[in-house]
């Protein structure tokens, strides 16, 4: 039975769906090197916010298949370094999207009304009535830095409060922030302009410190700003210097560059800064939906079946892979098929979508080509999240092209492989009831199912050639199931395509290209 650690809180919920499959041990708290002493026992990881999955504890990790955050940001895991290692990382990228939105939401107005320090004057015996005077948010303008699904919800709450918004997001197009009432301007201006200012980025290496003491300067003097997206992103120090100087009115705070916050100037600052330890995602309802949302990954994963959510699969979603699913097959086959065909070091591999296909998304056909294709190499090491970089590191260049006019199958792949060898060519479609078939080897046309273990031979067109081969192979008792050749001309050059029940045993390929008129023969797995 697979293992799985649960190295933070999560919901009960998810601990239920990774118990179907899985023993679970929940082990939270603990420190980098109990992490890494234990880590290698265990076929999947999940994790929040408070596990830092280095490149150390990924290493340790030598039975690990996936990684699983419940909750969307995954800035505390090595992303790269999972990939290099054939490591699906998950999220949950809806789950907790509500939960923060009203979290920020929540900060806002607490801001604006001072909520927190009213309240704990309150309980400390006192009525002041006068010191927690607040300001409305209404009519005020609301500077969105991130218009993805939090931002969006955000802004969305905000307009019917009356809010007017800005938002700065590079990579959304405007007609889409319109549809959200946002007006699309860049970082300075939303700066100079909102009287809120509220983060929803990811945190990346260009986003980390994107707001610092210069962009600080450029704020009203009245306005606040908001994290609940992640720490790092605001310069610290010059926000507590911002604040405690005047220059900006306040700041709320959800994240922090190093959690759980330690000594801190933020601390000291009075009313005008709200501190809250990382809640965004903390309901009741956000935990249960991002438990069972990755959980339910982690459990497919175990059992062999793809993840919803991966983020380290380049444009394999659900919906693609639903509908690519059989074209990624044949694209795996092919790949297996010219790669052992290609036999040396393979140097560039060329994809071609054809017919129906050519419409088609190229690049998790051509993930599934190269997981094909470096099977020979890595077997059960490479799979949809490694072979991108596994190719690059081979050196292995691909092409990909595209040709709608090719009209003998509705939709074909075609495979060619060159390599320190010479060049390799094959072509699949998928026929009747998506059964796979080679339809052409090295520009011969042909039409038959692939079987695990085959044998092709380029030879020339002439009489008793088959007759020669079926004996020999006879001779070695080797069962034929199928056999068929494909050829241009009469008589001129072919290429047989056999299926036989049982792996050739070594040492009959030699002989097979004694035979006379026999120019070349290779055996394959599939
Ligand atoms: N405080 C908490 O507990 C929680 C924090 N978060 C954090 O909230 C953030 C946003 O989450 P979602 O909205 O779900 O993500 P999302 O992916 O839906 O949206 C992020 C948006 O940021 C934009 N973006 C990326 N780089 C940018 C840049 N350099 N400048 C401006 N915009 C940029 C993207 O185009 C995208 O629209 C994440 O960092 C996540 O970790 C999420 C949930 C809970
Ligand atoms: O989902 C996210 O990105 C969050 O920041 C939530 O963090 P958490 O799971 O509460 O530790």
């Amino acid at each position: 039975m697979s293992k799985v650690l649960v190295s933070d809180p999560i919901d009960q919920a998810g601990i239920d769906i990774l118990s179907q499959v899985a023993t679970v041990d929940v082990n939270t708290g603990l420190k980098p090197a109990e992490l890494i002493e234990i880590i290698g026992q265990y076929d999947a990881l999940m994790i929040r916010s408070g596990t830092r999955v280095t490149q150390e504890i990924i290493e340790a990790g030598t039975q690990l298949k996936i990684i699983g955050r419940a909750g969307v940001g995954v800035d505390n895991v090595d992303v790269p370094a999972a990939t290099r290692r054939g490591i699906v990382v998950v999220n949950s990228p809806e789950g907790n999207t509500i939960a923060a939105a009203e979290h920020a939401l929540a900060m806002m107005l607490s801001l604006s009304r001072h909520i927190p320090d009213a309240n704990a004057s309150v309980k400390r015996g006192e009525w002041d009535r006068k010191t927690f005077v607040g300001a409305e948010v209404y009519k005020k303008t609301l500077g969105v830095v991130g218009l993805g699904k939090i931002g969006s919800h955000v802004a969305t709450v905000a307009k019917a409060m009356g809010m007017k918004l800005l938002a700065y997001d590079p990579f959304i197009s405007t007609e889409r922030a319109e549809q959200i009432g946002c007006q699309l301007v860049d970082l300075d201006l939303l700066m100079q302009q909102s009287d809120y200012i509220t983060l929803h980025i990811p945190k990346t290496p260009e986003t980390t410190h994107i707001i610092n003491a210069t962009t600080l300067a450029k704020m009203k003097p009245t306005a606040r700003i908001i994290n609940c997206a992640r720490g790092g992103i605001i310069d610290e120090a010059a926000l507590a210097a911002a604040v405690k100087e005047g220059k900006i009115a306040g700041a709320a705070l959800d994240v922090f560059e190093s959690e759980p916050l330690g000594e801190s100037d933020l601390r000291a600052i009075g009313k005008d800064i709200i501190l809250t330890p990382h809640l965004g995602a903390s309901t009741t309802e956000a935990q249960v939906n991002v438990a069972i949302d990755v959980a339910e990954q982690i459990r497919d994963v175990l059992l062999g079946l793809p993840a919803r959510s991966a983020v380290n699969i380049p444009g394999l979603g659900p919906d693609v892979l639903e509908e690519l699913k059989p074209y990624m097959q044949l694209a795996e086959t092919l790949g297996k098929l010219v790669g052992q065909l290609a036999g040396g070091r393979v140097e560039l591999l060329t994809v071609r979508l054809q017919g129906e296909l050519a419409t088609n998304k190229s690049q998790p056909l051509v993930i599934a080509s190269l997981k094909g294709l470096l099977h020979q190499a890595l077997r059960e090491r490479v799979n949809y999240v490694n072979a991108n970089i596994e190719a690059k590191e081979r050196g292995i260049r691909v092409i990909e092209t595209r040709d709608a006019s090719a009209r003998d199958y509705a939709g074909s792949l075609r495979l060619e492989a060159t390599g320190t060898l010479g060049t390799h060519s094959v072509t699949g479609a998928l026929l009747g009831d998506k059964e796979i078939h080679l339809t052409d080897v090295d520009g011969f046309p042909i039409n038959v199912p692939p079987s695990k273990y085959m044998v092709f031979t380029l030879h020339r067109d002439m009489p008793g050639i088959i007759g020669k081969l079926g004996s020999l192979l006879g001779s070695f008792n080797v069962n034929i199931a199928s056999m068929q050749v494909g050829r241009k001309i009469v008589r001129g050059d072919a290429v047989m395509a056999l299926s036989i029940d049982d792996p050739l045993p070594d040492g009959i390929l030699a002989e097979i290209t004694k035979v006379p008129g026999i120019r070349d023969a290779y055996t394959v797995t599939l």
